[in-house]
């Protein structure tokens, strides 16, 4: 593995935008786009909690991208660039690095972003990885968690449950012949550029799970949440698993889809919103607390959790 400056000149550097000085300097200097609102956002990928050690490193960079592109999307941000950090034991190769660095020239290109800087340490054993992404909205126009209200509808994008899914194969607890859970496991789709301001009254990502992180909006906004199981999109190979893997696609987590309250008689508008990615209707925002998750019959599901939560 290159030492620190050399990983920076010859990987990095490549990767700025004019705003990173060529990674030549202490810090990076951005205008932001006049007349719009700065969004900010930082999550982390750790080996062994996000992602398994021997994990192809670009697929590793492409999801620490998306996934902070995923909470971009979920605030109505268009991504304007990011930071890095990374944590890296020195027995890494540096093939290592090359592919985590050709992940992110991408996946960079395919979103729009370019790199600001960043800081590089070594590590005692495991990889951390961490992006700071920036992005920004018009004044005002940031989707929050905390604008639903009583009788606004719940929809989610795309289909749930097929990432928990793809984790619990490459964990050999199930089989992927087609190898799509796993696919979805290991890239997922952030929603990013939909035209949903001034059409939704809050947003979230799914993240840590889709009853867990629409709690968060329950509750956020001070209202109660009922969701119809039956109505949650699922995608054709998790369907032919059947009900078995319900508790598990509604608590999974790692789909980066969605959840998005909307006024009743909305579905044609937010159906354009979205153009070619998928709106479902699930369930109903209501007075009170908490989230119900009910079957067809309307008798509620008692769940053995809500989500992932880090101790
Ligand atoms: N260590 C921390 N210091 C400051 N703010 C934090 C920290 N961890 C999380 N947050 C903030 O708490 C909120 C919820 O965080 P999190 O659950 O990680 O959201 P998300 O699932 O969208 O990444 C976010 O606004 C995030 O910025
Ligand atoms: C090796 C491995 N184990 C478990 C998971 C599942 N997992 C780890 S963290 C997490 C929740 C999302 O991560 P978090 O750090 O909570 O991100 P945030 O909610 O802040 O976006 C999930 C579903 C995984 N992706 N990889
Ligand atoms: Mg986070
Ligand atoms: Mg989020
Ligand atoms: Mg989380």
């Amino acid at each position: 593995m290159p030492d620190e400056f050399s990983r920076i000149a010859r990987y990095f550097a490549p990767l700025a935008g004019e705003a990173g000085l060529g990674l030549k300097d202490d810090a990076a200097v951005l205008a932001p786009p006049q007349g719009r609102e700065l969004v900010l956002t930082v999550d982390q990928m750790l080996e062994g909690v996000h992602f398994l050690p021997g994990d192809d490193p670009a697929l590793i960079a492409r999801k620490l991208l998306r996934r902070n592109l995923s909470d971009l999307a979920a605030m109505g941000a268009v991504p304007l660039g990011y930071l890095l950090t990374t944590a890296l034991p020195a027995v890494l190769s540096e093939d290592w690095l090359a592919g985590f660095a050709a992940g992110l020239a991408q996946d960079q290109k395919a979103f729009g972003l370019k790199l600001l800087g960043g800081d590089s340490s070594s590590s005692l054993h495991e990889i951390s990885l961490t992006a700071t992404l920036l992005g920004t909205v018009a004044p005002g126009a940031a989707l929050r968690r905390n604008g639903a209200r009583a009788g606004d509808e719940i929809w989610v994008t795309g289909t749930i449950g097929d990432a928990v899914l793809g984790l619990q194969a490459r964990l050999g607890q199930r089989e992927d012949p087609t190898g799509f859970f796993i696919r979805r496991s290991l890239l997922p789709e952030p929603r990013v550029g939909l035209a949903l301001a001034g059409l939704v009254t809050a947003a979230i990502d799914v993240s840590d799970g889709l009853v867990q992180d629409l709690a968060h909006i329950a509750e956020e906004s001070g209202l109660g949440a009922v969701i119809e199981a039956s109505l949650v999109p699922v995608s054709p190979e998790a369907a032919a698993l059947g009900d078995s893997v319900l508790q598990a696609r509604l608590t999974g987590g790692d789909d980066y889809e969605l959840i998005l309250a909307v006024p009743p008689g909305k579905d044609e508008a937010l159906r354009a919103a979205c153009g070619a990615v998928a709106v479902t209707k699930i369930g109903v925002f209501e007075p009170g607390a908490g989230v119900r998750v009910c079957a067809v019959l309307g008798d509620e599901i008692p769940l053995k959790s809500l989500g992932w939560k880090h101790f």
